[in-house]
C-alpha cells in the first residue's frame, strides 16, 4: 500500500515535471515568435516596430565611444520610407545596364550618391507626393544678408520641392526687410526674430542655437523634414524629393574629387570637439545645404550647438564653425543619402563636365562689405 502511494506520488511528480517542461517550451516558442530575440535588448530600444536592424543605434554607440554619450532616439521619431505608388503611372523603364558611369552613385555604406541621371523625377514625385510631407527650410538673413532673401525665395518657388508643402523659416534681425513674395499653394513664410551680431562667425554658429530653440518651440509641430540652407543662394534647376531621406549631406564642391582625406579642411586641432584625425574621413560636406527627418536634424543641429559651446568653454572655435562639427557628426553617423555638388555649386567656380545640372549656386559677394566684421 505504502509502495503504491509512493508510486502514485512519484507518478504525479513526473506528470507535473512534464507539464512544466511543456509550459516552458510553449511560452518560449511564443516569445521567440513575437520577435523578442536578443537584438531587442540593445542599449537603445528600437525606435520603430518592424524596422530593419538599427544601423543608427549602432552608429550612436560608436559615436558615444568617440564623443561621449548622446541621447537615445525618441520612440517613433524615425520611420522607414514608404516607397509606394499608385498603379498605372507611366515612366521610362529603369535599366540595370545603363546609367551614369563617369561618377560613383553609391557610397561605401551603400546609400545613394545622387547625380542627375541617377533618378527619374516622375517616379520620385509620384512616390513622395503620396506621402505629402511638410518640408521646413531654415535660413538666416542677419544684417546685410537680407538682400539675398528675394532671389532665394523667388527661385525657390520655381525650383524647390515644387508641388510640396514648404515653409520657409526666416530668422532675421530686420523683419521689415523680408520681401513680399507670391507663394505657391501650401507654401508659407514664417519670420522669426534673432539678435544682430558683430561677428559673422557668431551668426553662422548662432544658427545652431536659434534653430534648436525654434524646433523645440514651433517647427517640430509643423514639419516632417527640415533643411538648413545658406541664404546667399539661388536655385537654377529642380531641387526635388530625390533629396529627401533620414539624413542627407551635400558634397562640398571644392573637395569632391582629387582630394585625399588628409587634405580635407576638417578641424585638425584635437583641443576642439570637431577634431578628426588625418587618416579618417569619407567626404567633406558643406554646411550650406543639409537636411533630413525633423527629429534627426534636430539631434544634429543641437549636437553642433552643444559641441561649439564646449569649444567656447575651451577658448577654441572650429576652423569652419558649424561645418566642422557637421563633418565630424556625419563621419560617425553616416548620412542615408549623399547629394552631389549639383545641389550646391558656386558662381565663383566654373562648372565641370561631371556637373550636368546646377541646382543651387552660391552668389559672388563682397565679403568685406556684406559681413559685419569683414573677412573671407
Ligand atoms: C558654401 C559653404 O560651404 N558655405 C559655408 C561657408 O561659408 P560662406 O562664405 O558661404 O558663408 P556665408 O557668408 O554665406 O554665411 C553663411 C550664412 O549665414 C548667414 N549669415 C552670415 C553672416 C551674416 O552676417 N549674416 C547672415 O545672415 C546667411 O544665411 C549666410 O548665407 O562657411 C560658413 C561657416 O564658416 C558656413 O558653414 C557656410 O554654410
Ligand atoms: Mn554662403
Amino acid at each position: 500500500m505504502i509502495q503504491r502511494v509512493n508510486m502514485l506520488r512519484s507518478n504525479s511528480r513526473v506528470h507535473i515535471f512534464v507539464f512544466l517542461v511543456f509550459l516552458l517550451v510553449l511560452f518560449g516558442g511564443i516569445y521567440i515568435d513575437l520577435g523578442y530575440d536578443s537584438s531587442t535588448f540593445s542599449f537603445c530600444q528600437p525606435c520603430n516596430e518592424g524596422s530593419e536592424p538599427d544601423v543608427k543605434s549602432i552608429m550612436a554607440k560608436v559615436m558615444e565611444d568617440i564623443v561621449g554619450p548622446t541621447e537615445c532616439q525618441e520612440k517613433g521619431s524615425w520611420k522607414i520610407e514608404n516607397l509606394t505608388m499608385q498603379n498605372g503611372v507611366k515612366y521610362a523603364q529603369p535599366s540595370t545596364q545603363q546609367g551614369r558611369t563617369d561618377v560613383n552613385s553609391v557610397t561605401n555604406w551603400n546609400v545613394p550618391l545622387v547625380w542627375e541621371g541617377t533618378f527619374d523625377p516622375v517616379v520620385i514625385d509620384v512616390i513622395y507626393k503620396k506621402m505629402d510631407p511638410r518640408i521646413a527650410v531654415v535660413v538666416f538673413a542677419v544684417g546685410k544678408y537680407t538682400r539675398f532673401l528675394e532671389a532665394f525665395l523667388q527661385t525657390g518657388e520655381k525650383y524647390f520641392m515644387v508641388g510640396f508643402r514648404v515653409t520657409y523659416y526666416i530668422f532675421t534681425d530686420h523683419k521689415e526687410e523680408v520681401p513680399n513674395i507670391n507663394l505657391g499653394e501650401g507654401r508659407k513664410i514664417s519670420v522669426l526674430d534673432v539678435p544682430s551680431a558683430t561677428r559673422w562667425q557668431d551668426v553662422v554658429l548662432g544658427r545652431m542655437k536659434w534653430a534648436t530653440i525654434a524646433i523645440d518651440k514651433q517647427i517640430r509641430n509643423e514639419s516632417d523634414y527640415l533643411f538648413m540652407m545658406d541664404i546667399d543662394s539661388v536655385f537654377h534647376n529642380r531641387f526635388g524629393a530625390e533629396s529627401l531621406s533620414q539624413l542627407t549631406g551635400v558634397l562640398h564642391r571644392l573637395y569632391y574629387k582629387n582630394f585625399n582625406r588628409d587634405q580635407f579642411t576638417y578641424e585638425r586641432r584635437n583641443l576642439s570637439r570637431a577634431y578628426i584625425p588625418l587618416d579618417e574621413g569619407d567626404y567633406y560636406y558643406t554646411a550650406a545645404v543639409w537636411g533630413g527627418y525633423l527629429e534627426d536634424m534636430y539631434k544634429l543641429v543641437k549636437y553642433c550647438y552643444m559641441q561649439s559651446e564646449e569649444d567656447a568653454k575651451n577658448n577654441i572655435e572650429a576652423v569652419w564653425q558649424e561645418e566642422s562639427h557637421l563633418n565630424k557628426y556625419l563621419l560617425y553617423n553616416k548620412p542615408t543619402k549623399v547629394l552631389s555638388p549639383e545641389y550646391l555649386w558656386s558662381d565663383y567656380n566654373e562648372v565641370p563636365e561631371d556637373i550636368k545640372v546646377v541646382r543651387i549656386s552660391q552668389l559672388v559677394k563682397n565679403y568685406a562689405e556684406v559681413r559685419p566684421n569683414g573677412g573671407q
